[in-house]
């Protein structure tokens, strides 16, 4: 490979590197290998054409030792060329490495030393939160994921800078996690159209955020309903047995992942009535929960995908299985349309339908746009909530007081029962609102939220080369003791005390569950409203207990894993 290899280029290029030095040294070793092989062979063939049949033994040992030593020379060329190909490629990655450094000081970035050829990939793979963890107050750290760097900030400043986009120096990658050679020159081919481009748009002038309100309120009736089944369901389920595990399933998430993916469907994609039965949503939820969690697991762990065969296959099939799903959905999408058009005539106006917000987000785009916005949509509404719903219901289970204030709340407002729950009332539901928001601080369903450096630029003191990948990890922003006080505890007050934006934090742009910027999560609303109700319905109607019994495998510190596996709640209704 040239020395003119793009800045910050990937861990392919790496492999290429690797196989390109092994294979410049093993050709001529291959040649050298063939030559010896050929002697081997060639001496007897000569012995005879030459007469020599009686050759002594001693004549006979001395040549076969000849041959030995032709072969052990080959051996020792090829070791050697290996040895010489990997020498020549940690040379290259540690030069790469070192364009990272800390701008003024001319140090190495911050983060842990990492390994030769493979970097940090053995801690972030094995205790990856924990690793993290390790270097919370560091503004920003850079970890190694073979060649790549794995920038992951963690200051005010930064956070600001790229998640504001910095007029378009920052912005969301077009594919997801690491690159192509061909897309990092892709990209910095492009940089100077993008330099001064700002690309930000208004989140509040964005027509779908009115049109998801207006989707909200014409549609409350149907996420009550909804909240009411999946309590009932829990409910049912824990007068069986006092574990919620229906149909042998070993956590909470599958009830009540399956009642959200449900209610989200027929939410935004118009999935109900006889299109239900086109859709078995116990399949579909299985599906997307599978797909997704893989898809957060390669998110915080790239190298899942090298090492883990049987799971890359089972990736494979949910992923085209999504894609099959997705593709049901843009028809049932279409069909809405020509409905609509058919009853309001050719150009008429769709009212605030759960499809009229849909369309308005999914804009413009070609139908491989389409289906992919699709996909993405179907993901992020679907396997968000249901974690971030069986957390709130876990950290509420056990704290009376908080139970109190909540049913005190809804009291003032009058709510006794949830058929008394009005959309109004959500806004007023300020201690609802707070325990909610603790609960996404503490446990953000949202792994890593990433974007493409465009241009050069120093971030926290640090060189970022064009092409980069900067990643914002929620969790880690959340437990940053420099800005939350108390981080690891449940304080659903901090957001009443202090500020109802961003709790006992500085600023908004440290409290990240939804994102922040112009890329900021666009069904923000919809999933707070869901958890409200879901919320409102569990205090009014019933009391309930819940523990953990399996302490997260993944990481060593009992609190870092976001899959909250092994809660056992037990319900029991209110008179
Ligand atoms: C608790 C629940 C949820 C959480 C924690 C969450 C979090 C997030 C985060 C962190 C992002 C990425 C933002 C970024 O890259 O800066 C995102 C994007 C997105 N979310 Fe959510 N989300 C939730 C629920 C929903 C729901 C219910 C919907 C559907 C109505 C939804 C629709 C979207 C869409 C469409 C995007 C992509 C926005 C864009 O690329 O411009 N999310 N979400």
């Amino acid at each position: 490979m040239s020395d003119k290899a793009p800045k910050g280029s990937s861990w392919y290029a790496t492999a290429t590197d690797v196989l390109s030095s092994a294979y410049d040294g093993i050709v001529p070793t291959l040649g050298y290998i063939k030559r010896s092989v050929e002697d081997v062979i060639q001496i007897p063939y000569s012995n005879v054409t030459e007469g020599h049949s009686n050759i002594t033994s001693s004549y006979s040992s001395l040549e076969s030792s000849t041959n030995y030593s032709n072969v052990t020379i080959a051996i020792g060329v090829v070791a050697a060329s290996a040895v010489g190909a990997g020498i020549y490629s940690c040379a290259k990655m540690y030069r790469r490495r070192n364009k990272y450094r800390h701008y003024k000081t001319n140090q190495l970035a911050p983060g842990p030393t990492p390994l030769p050829i493979v970097g940090n990939v053995l801690q972030l793979r094995t205790h990856y939160y924990e690793t993290l963890y390790r270097f919370v107050e560091q503004p920003a750290s850079v970890f190694w994921v073979m060649s790549d760097p794995f920038i992951v900030v963690n200051e005010e400043a930064a956070l600001r800078r790229v998640l504001g986009g910095a007029n378009g120096l920052y912005t969301k990658p077009k594919y997801f996690g690491y690159r192509s050679r061909a897309v990092t020159k892709a990209v910095q081919s492009e940089k100077k159209q993008v330099a001064l481009e700002s690309i930000q748009y208004d989140p509040n002038g964005d027509v779908s955020r009115a049109a998801l309100e207006g989707m909200i309120i014409s549609s409350f009736g149907t996420i009550k309903g909804s909240m009411v089944d999946l309590l009932h369901m829990l409910d049912d389920a824990s007068s069986h047995d006092i574990t919620i595990r229906p149909n042998n399933d070993p956590d909470t998430v599958n009830p009540v992942r399956r009642s959200i993916v449900g209610l989200n469907l027929n939410l935004l994609f118009g999935v109900k009535g006889e299109r239900a039965n086109e859709v078995d949503h116990r399949h579909v939820s299985e599906t997307i929960s599978s797909a997704g969690t893989e898809f957060a697991r390669r998110m915080v762990n790239p190298f899942k995908v090298l090492i883990d065969i049987p799971s890359n296959l089972r990736f494979l099939f949910d992923v085209s299985s999504l894609i099959s799903l997705g593709r049901r959905l843009c028809g049932i999408l279409d069909d809405s349309v020509k409905c609509s058009m058919a009853s309001e005539g050719h150009g008429g106006v769709r009212n605030a339908s759960g499809c009229s917000w849909v369309h308005a987000w999914i804009g413009k785009v070609g139908t491989i746009g389409k289906l992919g916005k699709v996909v993405g949509l179907l993901m992020a509404s679907t396997q968000t909530v249901p974690l971030a719903a069986v957390w709130m219901l876990h950290l509420v289970a056990n704290d009376e007081n908080i139970k109190a204030k909540l049913r005190e709340e809804l009291e003032d407002l009058g709510v006794h029962k949830i058929r008394d729950l009005r959309y109004e009332h959500l806004e007023k539901m300020e201690v609802a609102e707070a325990v909610i928001k603790e609960t996404l601080r503490l446990y953000p369903p949202f792994p890593l939220i990433q974007r493409q450096a465009q241009l050069d630029d120093v971030l926290a003191d640090i060189t970022v080369t064009a092409g980069s990948i900067v990643y914002v990890v929620p969790w880690l922003v959340h437990r940053n003791p420099k800005y939350w006080s108390n981080a690891h505890e449940f304080r659903p007050e901090r957001f009443l005390e202090e500020s109802r934006s961003h709790g006992d934090a500085p600023s908004d742009w440290l409290y990240l569950p939804f994102g922040r910027g112009s890329r900021m999560c666009a069904g923000s609303k919809l999933a707070l409203t869901e958890l409200k109700i879901l919320l409102c319905h569990a205090v009014c109607s019933y009391d309930w207990e819940s523990r953990k019994e399996i302490i997260l495998r993944d990481s060593k510190f009992p609190e870092l894993g976001m899959d909250p596996k092994g809660i056992r709640m037990s319900f029991r209704r209110r008179n």
